[in-house]
């Protein structure tokens, strides 16, 4: 089963590339997009409601047999740890071998996670390839070998910064996200104008 946790603000081709791209590497029967709750990382900005995030990626999402989208970080109280995630995840799903599916910034970052090394007894990691980041192989190494793995992916340079950022400067987002996501956006006016004075 696979797991890709992220913020989706919103959901981008970059995130369902690497889903699609860690899916098909380890035929995965399932890939499980999990939006979180309260990003603590990036408790420096601000974050669209998660209701938002949620529905983007049920949008995104929608006509792939094999992704679904869950609400356990939303629903969960606090900030969002991943430790919450694969905890909550294995209980309902006791059988399943778990692949946490992230970028490579993501997987860079790691350490600095809530209790980082338990991750790794819960599940594998995947780290994707991503324009602009490159890993450093001492702190990979710190990674029990057989818990990780790292795939290129066709390289896509899109963030949801950027889509964001091209959205409050009235640029187009076309084809950086799915068509029902661009519709989405405007229909709720998220990511609106930051007025100029
Ligand atoms: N273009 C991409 N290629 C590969 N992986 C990506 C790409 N964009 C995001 N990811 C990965 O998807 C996961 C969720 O990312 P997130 O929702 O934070 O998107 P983001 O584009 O990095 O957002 P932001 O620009 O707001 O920080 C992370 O593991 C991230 O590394
Ligand atoms: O567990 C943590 O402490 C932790 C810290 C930062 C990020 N994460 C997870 O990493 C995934 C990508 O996060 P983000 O902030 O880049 O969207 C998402 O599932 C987050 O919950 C997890």
């Amino acid at each position: 089963m696979g797991v890709m946790g992220g913020t989706f603000d919103p959901i981008h081709h970059g995130h369902l590339v690497a889903a699609s791209e860690v899916q098909s590497w380890f035929d995965l029967d399932e890939v499980i997009f999990v939006p979180t709750g309260a990003p603590w990382q990036k408790a420096d900005r601000e974050v669209s409601d998660a209701e938002h995030r949620y529905l983007m990626t049920v949008i995104a999402t929608a006509a792939n047999p094999r992704f679904t989208v869950s609400r356990v970080d939303i629903d969960r109280d606090g900030p969002t740890f991943t430790i919450d995630t694969l905890r909550d995840l294995q209980t309902r799903l006791p059988d399943a071998d778990l692949y946490f599916i992230t970028g490579a910034d993501a997987l860079g970052n790691i350490f600095t996670w809530r209790d980082a090394p338990e991750l790794f007894e819960l599940a594998r990691f995947v780290g994707c390839t991503r324009p602009g980041y490159e890993l450093d192989e001492e702190m990979l190494a710190d990674i029990p070998s057989e818990r990780v793995t790292l795939v290129e992916i066709p390289a896509l340079a899109i963030s949801s910064t950027d889509c964001r950022q091209r959205k409050q400067r009235g640029e187009p987002v076309w084809y950086l996200v799915p068509d029902g996501v661009v519709q989405y956006i405007a229909k709720h006016d998220l990511y609106p104008a930051e007025p100029t004075s």
